[in-house]
């Protein structure tokens, strides 16, 4: 060991002069390249990785981009809610508007390549366990969100968002969104509120309550975390109305002191 040591040391005198023949080549960086050139040349390689590039630029340019069919309300101008409806770029502004269809299709992300798969959003969907909100957690589950169910249960059923259970991108929370709340997401559907009249009448003080505080507290809450929120309001908002359908530019038709 000791010999081994002092071998590796110092030059022994014992030990064969190294020869030219077993010295270490001084690198040559240019001969490398030249090698290189050379294999690529050599047996129509250089055409193969030409042909390959060609395939992939014609495959990339010529895809259509990916896209997602979704069921869209025929009378509505869906401009304002796209933004937080629909995750995509500010750059997709083109697919906003002239939704003139039961369906349009909406371009999610530019030209994603098949194959990679755009990142999950986590979003808190309150009164997710209702009928319009269940349906609207089926269909961000589908596309790969992270999903947060707040519910009181007021009307809403357990049934409804059961099929997500063990799913590890899904979560159910049994609150009442007059109580504040911390959660950390990226977006805030607020449907939480009893939506007919038998139940909005049950109890006019809490209904009152739940749409002024609970959309007060989930509006504070993504300001505080920076979540883009989308609130959903009723038909009722258009009072009358004298236009059927109503569009969104309608302003409705509404006496605030008649019943
Ligand atoms: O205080 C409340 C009241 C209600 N809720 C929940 O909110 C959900 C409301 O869903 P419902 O099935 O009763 O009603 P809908 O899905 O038809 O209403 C939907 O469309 C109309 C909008 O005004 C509602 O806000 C929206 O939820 C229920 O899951 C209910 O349990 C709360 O979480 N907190």
């Amino acid at each position: 060991m000791a010999s081994e040591l002092i071998y590796r040391g110092h030059e022994n005198e014992n030990q064969p002069q190294a020869t030219n023949f077993d010295l270490p080549k001084p690198s040559k960086p240019w001969l490398s390249i030249t090698h290189f050139i050379r294999y690529i040349l050599r047996e129509n390689r250089l055409v193969f990785v030409l042909i390959g590039m060609a395939i992939a630029t014609i495959f990339f340019t010529f895809l259509p981009s990916s896209s997602t069919t979704y069921p869209l309300h025929p009378y509505r101008n869906y401009e304002s809610l796209s933004d937080s409806y629909f995750p995509s770029e500010k750059t997709q502004v083109t697919t906003r508007v002239n939704y003139n269809g039961f369906k349009a299709n909406v371009n999610l992300g530019g030209k994603i390549p098949l194959g990679l798969k755009r990142k999950g959003l986590r979003i808190v969907v309150t009164g997710g366990a209702g009928f319009v909100g269940s349906h609207l957690v089926d269909r961000l589950m589908a596309r790969g969100d992270s999903v947060i169910v707040v519910d009181n249960f007021f009307t809403g059923r357990k049934e409804n968002v059961m099929h997500h259970f063990g799913n590890p991108r899904f979560e159910l929370i049994r609150h009442d969104v007059v109580e504040p709340l911390l959660l950390e997401v990226d977006q805030i559907y607020h449907l939480a509120c009893p939506a007919s009249p038998v139940h909005y009448k049950f109890n006019p003080v809490k209904t009152i309550k739940t749409n002024v505080v609970g959309t007060l507290n989930m509006l504070g809450l993504a300001k505080r975390i920076g979540a883009r929120f989308l609130l959903t309001s009723t038909s009722e908002v258009y009072g009358d109305p004298l236009q059927h359908p109503q569009v969104e530019t309608y302003w409705g038709n509404v006496n605030p002191i008649g019943k």
